[in-house]
């Protein structure tokens, strides 16, 4: 009857209970549309409209973000911009006061959530009397379908340091560590909250090798913090700008950086005969990063201005180019810039 309705009241049962049974069956099995634009699309993470105010008057607010499955997203800001607070939300650790969020479509709030996500535990977890294979043994128990522990320990490249204690260890080896007791599970989605923290260049760089071959590998998406923008624009496909709990800028990294950077530097050489040590009284040049007769690299207003300098120069002092070259600035330059702005 229900299937192919006879009589109006059926048609009308039907249209009824078709909405009623989907909304109460399909959040049950963890699984939500989100429809958008015509499109069905499920997020790794959706957020809409969140906030959590601390009585001091900070925390997070109204933040809105959607990462993509397979994405990799920074997340940047500056000491007590809200990060933290906010990853927590996304994991369920923090309620916030209003909004919601989702991981893979079930709301963090519900327990289940935590079976999408492998978050890096934090330093202070007191490991050291343990041995390396012993630490990942405790990672692995806690899944039924996870990584084996020769898997993991083969993935971070810690096979020869399996019998090693963990205070033995060097601060580039932990951090790998770490990321195995976050891959335990086989994650669909990784938490990294500052990963490089504390690390030289060179074990930073190993580290970003490692998560990059992982990535190509497991094809998880991933949701980090960090303080480097070079990390963020190695790892990151997006990157947001948090400050004071609130979303400065959202966007691709080179997006970022053409959509608000306006630190523009500019590289030029001039041929032997003629003499670049003016240069410096251009109304255009804000700093001269270097300078001789023949080369010279400043930080100007803008490629135009320094542009009419530079025509007015040739003209009246017959100064011959040899080469040129602008170059925007990096992220972390407008980072710099942005936060400086809202302080
Ligand atoms: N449980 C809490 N109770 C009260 N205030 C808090 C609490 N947790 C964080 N805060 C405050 O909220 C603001 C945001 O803190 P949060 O730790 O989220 O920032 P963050 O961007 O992660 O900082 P950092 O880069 O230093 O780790 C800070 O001013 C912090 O002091």
């Amino acid at each position: 009857m229900l299937l192919f309705p006879q009589q109006p009241q059926h048609w009308l049962l039907l249209v009824v209970a078709v909405p009623v049974l989907w909304y109460l069956v399909v959040p049950y099995q963890g699984i939500r549309l989100v429809f958008n634009e015509g499109r069905e699309e499920m997020f790794a993470i959706e957020v809409r409209n969140v906030t959590k105010r601390y009585p001091s008057g900070k925390g997070v607010f109204d933040l809105s973000v959607e990462v993509k499955e397979g994405e990799c997203f920074g997340l940047v800001g500056p000491n007590g911009a809200g990060k933290t607070t906010f990853i927590e939300i996304i994991e369920g650790l923090r309620i916030p006061d209003s909004g919601a969020s989702f991981v893979f479509g079930v709301s963090s709030r519900e327990e289940g959530v935590r079976s999408f996500f492998g978050a890096q535990i934090q330093e202070n977890v007191p490991l050291s009397r343990l041995r390396v294979f012993e630490i990942v043994e405790v990672a692995c128990a806690a899944y039924r379908d996870g990584f084996s522990v020769s898997e993991l320990l083969e993935m971070v490249g810690l096979v020869t340091e399996k019998r090693s204690f963990y205070e033995h260890l060097s601060g580039g080896q932990r951090q790998r560590l770490r990321l195995a007791m976050a891959l335990a599970g086989k994650p669909r989605l990784l938490f990294l909250d500052e990963p490089t923290t504390g690390l030289d260049p060179h074990s930073r760089r190993v580290f970003w090798e490692l998560l990059q071959s992982l990535r190509e590998k497991l094809g998880m998406t991933i949701f980090l913090t960090s303080h480097y923008m070079e990390e963020v624009e190695v790892l990151c496909d997006r990157v947001g700008l948090l400050v004071d709990g609130r979303f400065i800028c959202v966007g691709t990294p080179s997006e970022v950086v053409a959509k608000y950077g306006n630190t523009v530097f500019v590289r030029i050489v001039v041929d032997e005969k003629s003499n670049l040590t003016r240069a410096q009284a251009f109304a255009s040049v804000l700093e001269v990063v270097e300078q001789d007769e023949r080369e010279g690299v400043f930080h100007i207003v803008s490629r135009e201005a320094f542009l009419r300098d530079l025509g007015e120069l040739m003209r009246e002092k017959e100064v011959r180019l040899y080469n040129i070259e602008f170059d925007s600035g990096s992220l972390e330059d407008v980072v710099v810039q942005l936060t400086g702005e809202r302080r």
